[in-house]
């Protein structure tokens, strides 16, 4: 049965070990209908292990879990048809035409998209009669996303999906995962990629050693609007800098001082990925890249 109100992800208190080690320990996690929740988190944070989990793959060993109102560990077949997934591997290119190769997928679902559909939403209409091994690696993803699409899930998990993606096909890549949350597709994001997170997260949880380090939207995640303000500027030729809270002033107050332009004026608040850096601690600098 479809339940229509409630969250779609519903995670209390997750624990996992592996030989004793705990990967996810102790984490609450709550995704509504209709949005886009993206899971940061160095390599071994345990995101792989809890996505696994929500998707009926492994079991916790402690924990309440509910995705789309089951228990992902005992949920059947007309629950994993509600979900899609869309794998951190791309699928093995199949020689099969694209069309074809949905048109397959389409039929392990109840209503399916018509395949043709499944490809306008992914952007590759112009590719249905190819044989997914002549397209290219982005195109290839985009596939990867009309087969996780195919069954019409209610719930999209995307792990790392523009990975080697060019910056044009990755930002209509976010414009489509965007128009299917406007759809009321709710979707679980994994990825490395803080821009990616701005781009598309209603939520962004961070995880750090298996536990959520920090939550919220990504314009105020971890204190950033509220965080001091760097502004910068050049003076008898060298670089200047001040932190305020106040960087209206500070400009004005340059402005009148310098009775026009500063030089090399800049205001400065911390972006996502120096918020992110500080939340997960230096150690794991290399991890956000
Ligand atoms: N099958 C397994 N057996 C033993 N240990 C595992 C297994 N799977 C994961 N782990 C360990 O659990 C921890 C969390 O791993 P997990 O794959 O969930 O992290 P992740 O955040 O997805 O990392 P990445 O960003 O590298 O994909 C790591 O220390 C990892 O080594």
């Amino acid at each position: 049965m479809t339940e229509t109100d409630g969250p779609v992800i519903d995670v209390r208190g997750l624990r996992k070990a592996y030989g004793g080690a705990p990967a996810v320990d102790g984490v609450d996690l709550e995704a509504g209908r209709g949005r886009i929740t993206a899971l940061l988190g160095p390599n071994g944070a345990g995101k792989s292990t809890t996505v696994e989990i929500l998707e009926g793959f492994r079991t916790p060993d402690a924990g309440h879990v509910r995705v789309l109102g089951a228990d992902p560990a005992r949920a059947g077949r007309a629950w994993r048809a509600r979900i899609g997934i869309v794998w951190q591997e791309p699928v093995e290119p199949s020689p099969l035409p694209v069309r074809d190769l949905l048109r397959h997928f389409a039929g392990y679902f109840p209503d399916p998209l018509h395949p043709d559909e499944a490809l306008e939403l992914v952007g590759l209409s112009d590719r249905a009669r190819s044989g997914a091994r002549a397209l290219s690696g982005g195109q290839r993803r985009r596939l990867d996303v009309a087969v996780g699409l195919v069954g019409r899930p209610e719930l999209l998990f995307l792990d790392e999906p523009t990975t080697g993606f060019d910056p044009a096909s990755r930002r209509r890549f976010w414009a489509m995962v965007r128009s299917l949350a406007d759809g009321g597709t709710s979707v679980l994001l994994t990825t490395h990629y803080l821009e990616e997170a701005e781009a598309l997260a209603d939520e962004v949880v961070v995880l750090r050693a298996g536990r959520v380090a920090a939550r919220g939207d990504a314009a105020t995640l971890g204190g950033r609007r509220t965080a001091r303000a760097t502004v910068s500027w050049t003076e008898g030729g060298a670089p200047r800098r001040v932190a305020t809270d106040e960087p209206t002033r500070t400009v004005a107050d340059l402005a009148a001082r310098f009775g026009g332009e500063v030089p090399e004026l800049s205001v400065h608040r911390p972006t996502l990925e120096e918020v992110y850096l500080s939340l997960i601690g230096g150690e794991h600098e290399g991890a956000a890249a």
